[in-house]
């Protein structure tokens, strides 16, 4: 039987998901776990180009949706599905969640488009566990000001912020076996005790 696991992790701009990401698959491989980091959109050659499309061109509301959704398609055909399928732990930085919230939530396109999409590009795959690291906006905002040249999205206004964080937060309740959702105001220490413990459970071992 196959141990294969597919995390993935989630929140607005700034939350800190990047911050815990190298922690939690550290602490997955010292346990003997393969562990492929990857992130969205990207993780392929074509999608990083559409990455760099995404973040950096103004388009289409739908436009930008699809163009997600088209990099998805490959990142699950070149890496996911042959990951999952060696028995390797995939952690995703940002999955279809993210369309839900930025697109879906920040951008308001259409919940069912965006469901229909999900249909077609991954009918039968969700993430095994989702890791959502909320903050409250200005929070957010203070972290990224405060280390970066904001792209397209992270120049978005409060209130496309506070849509794309309602949208985040209405999943984990509509989906809560796999969204666990982490304060992350806490301080760094804190976050990484509770992922451990997370990451105990999905191993079903009580440690990663
Ligand atoms: N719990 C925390 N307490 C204080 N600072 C934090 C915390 N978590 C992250 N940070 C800091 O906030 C900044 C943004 O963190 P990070 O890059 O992990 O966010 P992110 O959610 O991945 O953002 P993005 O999605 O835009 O890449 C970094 O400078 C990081 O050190
Ligand atoms: C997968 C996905 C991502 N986005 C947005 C969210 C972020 O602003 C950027 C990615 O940047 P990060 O620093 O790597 O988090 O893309 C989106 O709007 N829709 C999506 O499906």
């Amino acid at each position: 039987m196959s141990t294969a696991k597919f995390i993935t992790f989630e929140g607005i701009d700034g939350a800190g998901k990047s911050t815990h990401l190298t922690f939690v698959a550290d602490a997955l491989r010292a346990a003997g776990r393969n562990v492929i980091v990857t992130r969205e959109p990207g993780g392929t050659t074509l999608g990083e180009a559409l990455r760099n499309l995404l973040l950096h061109e103004k388009m289409h509301l739908e436009t930008e949706a699809l163009l997600m959704f088209a990099a998805r398609r490959e990142h699950l055909a070149q890496v996911i599905e042959p990951a999952l399928a060696r028995g390797d732990w995939v952690i995703s930085d940002r999955f279809t969640d993210a369309s839900f919230a930025y697109q879906g939530g920040g951008r308001q396109l259409s919940l069912d488009k965006l469901r229909m999409l999900e249909q077609w590009v991954h009918p039968h795959l969700q993430p095994d566990m989702t890791l959502l690291f909320d903050v409250p906006l200005d929070v957010a905002r203070a972290r990224l000001d405060a280390t970066r040249t904001l792209d397209k999205f992270e120049q978005e206004k409060a209130d496309f912020f506070e849509k794309t964080r309602a949208e985040y937060l209405r999943r984990a309740a509509e989906f809560p076996q796999r969204f666990r959702v982490i304060d992350s105001t806490q301080s760094i220490a804190d976050i990484q005790t509770q992922l451990t413990s997370l990451m105990g459970t999905l191993s079903g071992e009580g440690a990663p």
